[in-house]
């Protein structure tokens, strides 16, 4: 399986859950190809499989231009010139790619989470193969991903194979 993760970060919490869920995919075999969002495809070669979209919950929502110089003032180390919301609206929809999408927060629970937007972005763009994944918790104290995330990243990355098998290819 070929699959591409798209990953917009701040503060470098949502790359390294992307980075896990792509080591958690080769650990199973899988080719995993992931771009800052800023350098993301705009046209998504038809050889993929499967799209993760992961972004940082901002204003429980996906960010904004505002929030992201927010992030900048708090002291974020990345600095995107496009968020993810840009992203879905610049790339070519693909009507049946299988995409999950994933977010960071400090928040659980049931309130709304950058990656129910996400998806439902994706799905008003033509994803209409988009459904919300996973959301990895930040230590709002310490602004570091909580202790066992990136090993859930992982498992979740060693898992996804199951969400292509029987689904037709993108197109
Ligand atoms: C401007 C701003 C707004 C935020 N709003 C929320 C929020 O509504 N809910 C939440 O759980 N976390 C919120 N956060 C915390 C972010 O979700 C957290 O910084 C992010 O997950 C870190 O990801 P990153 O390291 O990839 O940038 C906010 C952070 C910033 C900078």
């Amino acid at each position: 399986m070929n699959v591409l993760i798209v990953c917009e970060s701040s503060f470098g919490n949502t790359r390294h859950v992307a980075e896990a869920i792509a080591a958690g995919l080769r650990k199973e075999g899988h080719q995993a190809h992931l771009y800052p969002v800023d350098q993301a495809p705009r046209e998504i070669s038809r050889d993929v499989d499967l799209l993760l979209v992961g972004t940082p919950t901002h204003n429980m929502t996906m960010t904004t231009a505002a929030t992201r110089a927010r992030a900048v003032d708090e002291g974020a180390t990345e600095s995107p010139t496009i968020g993810i919301h840009e992203w879905i609206e610049l790339v070519t929809p693909m009507r049946h790619l299988p995409v999950r999408t994933f977010d960071t927060r400090t928040t659980g629970g049931f309130l709304p989470s950058a990656a129910r937007d996400a998806t439902r972005a994706l799905k008003s763009n033509g994803f209409h193969a988009a459904k919300t994944g996973q959301s990895f918790l930040v230590d709002p104290i310490t602004s570091g991903l909580r202790d066992g995330e990136l090993e859930r990243a992982l498992n979740w990355g060693m898992s996804l194979g199951s969400v292509v098998s029987g689904t037709p290819r993108a197109g």
